[in-house]
């Protein structure tokens, strides 16, 4: 164990990430009466070229007109090799109030992009006096950002999560598919009487963005799932993120909004099971012994970390 102890990522609950085009401002209030722990209103790819700028009028008039609740909110600006990313900073942060909570930066490559929005949003809140700085979340659906997951997980105090953006990423690497998520109909290996074992394809980067944010204290998400009429594939995708380490994931309709919280809501078997471990260790830590039996099978000093993380969540979530 390194003598730099693990830093705890930030302790708000943010088990789904409903997003909707900030070209659609007539879902806004929809979104805010969701039960999506953070709301995120596009500006990037969920809307066209020519409706930028309307799509950015709309988005600062919510933030400032609709009760967004306990939610955290936060909006997606374009990507840095566009022409529209500062005028969205620029503007968000002169015209809308203190009630934004993250921008999120799609598409990074390395921690260079992340200093450059955040000289922009520093320059923009010490010229309007604004004591709250914006937070920070990015998306990893590039080649390069996979390649320096790490740095941008350190590059700036403002950054709070990172999530991965499949249908983007799939593009970047070249991968042979359009489907945004979950099973890929040709990623299998044949098992030896000839059936198709399906493998996952998502799971190296899932893994690569849970380490460098939990190394660097972040809330690492799972991104979109688009065919939002597939309930299992969904449950199923997210199921695997959340065994990986992931905190939450994206919902692009509605209806996965209360399918990312089932998942990512630690279930009472869970936590019961959890604090059970919690109390046999106790017990066995008064007779000096760092390991004891639970249920037929070993436990020991990491079953309590692992334990206290499924309470941890727990608590998080009940507030
Ligand atoms: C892939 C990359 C990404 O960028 S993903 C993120 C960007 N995409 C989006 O933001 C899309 C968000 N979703 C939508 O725009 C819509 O949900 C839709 C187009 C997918 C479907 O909309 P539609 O109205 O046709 O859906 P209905 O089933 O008819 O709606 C039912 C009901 O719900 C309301 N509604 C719809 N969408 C939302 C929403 N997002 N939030 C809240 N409410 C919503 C709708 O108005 C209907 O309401 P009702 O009429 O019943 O009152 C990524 O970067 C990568 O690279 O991977
Ligand atoms: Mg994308």
């Amino acid at each position: 164990m390194s003598f730099k102890v693990q830093p705890q990522a930030p302790a708000v609950p943010n088990r789904c990430q409903l997003f909707g085009p900030g070209s659609r401002p007539a879902i806004f209030e929809k979104m805010a009466s969701s039960a999506a722990d953070v709301i995120n209103l596009d500006l990037e790819d969920s809307v066209s070229p020519s409706d930028k700028d309307n799509a950015r009028k709309n988005v600062i008039e919510a933030i400032n007109d609709i009760d967004w609740g306990t939610k955290t909110l936060s909006v997606r600006i374009n990507g840095l090799d566009t022409p529209y990313w500062y005028r969205d900073v620029v503007d968000v942060l002169e015209k809308a109030g203190d009630r934004i909570d993250r921008f999120m930066i799609p598409k990074v490559g390395n921690a260079g992009d992340i200093y450059a929005v955040d000289a922009l949003a520093s320059a923009v809140e010490m010229a309007k006096g604004r004591s709250k700085k914006v937070g920070f979340e990015v998306i990893i659906e590039t080649a390069a950002g996979l390649a320096h997951v790490e740095e941008i997980a350190a590059a700036s105090p403002r950054m709070q999560a990172m999530s991965l953006g499949a249908a983007d990423y799939a593009a970047s690497m070249g991968m042979q598919t359009t489907g945004i998520g979950g099973t890929q109909e040709n990623y299998y290996m044949l098992t030896p009487d000839g059936q198709k074992h399906w493998g996952d394809p998502w799971v190296m980067p899932i893994t690569a963005i849970v380490a460098a944010c939990r190394t660097h204290g972040l809330l690492p998400v799972d991104g979109p799932f688009g065919d939002f009429s597939d309930d299992q594939g969904f449950m199923a995708q997210a199921r695997r993120s959340a065994t990986l380490g992931m905190v939450g994931k994206w919902a692009i309709h509605p209806k996965q909004v209360a399918l990312a919280n089932e998942v990512f809501t630690p279930s009472e078997a869970q936590i019961t099971e959890a604090r059970e471990i919690l109390a046999a260790m106790e017990e066995a830590e008064k007779t000096g012994q760092g390991a004891a039996v639970y249920k037929g099978r070993l436990v020991d000093l990491a079953s309590i970390r692992q334990a206290e993380v499924i309470v941890k969540q727990s608590e998080m979530i009940a507030g």
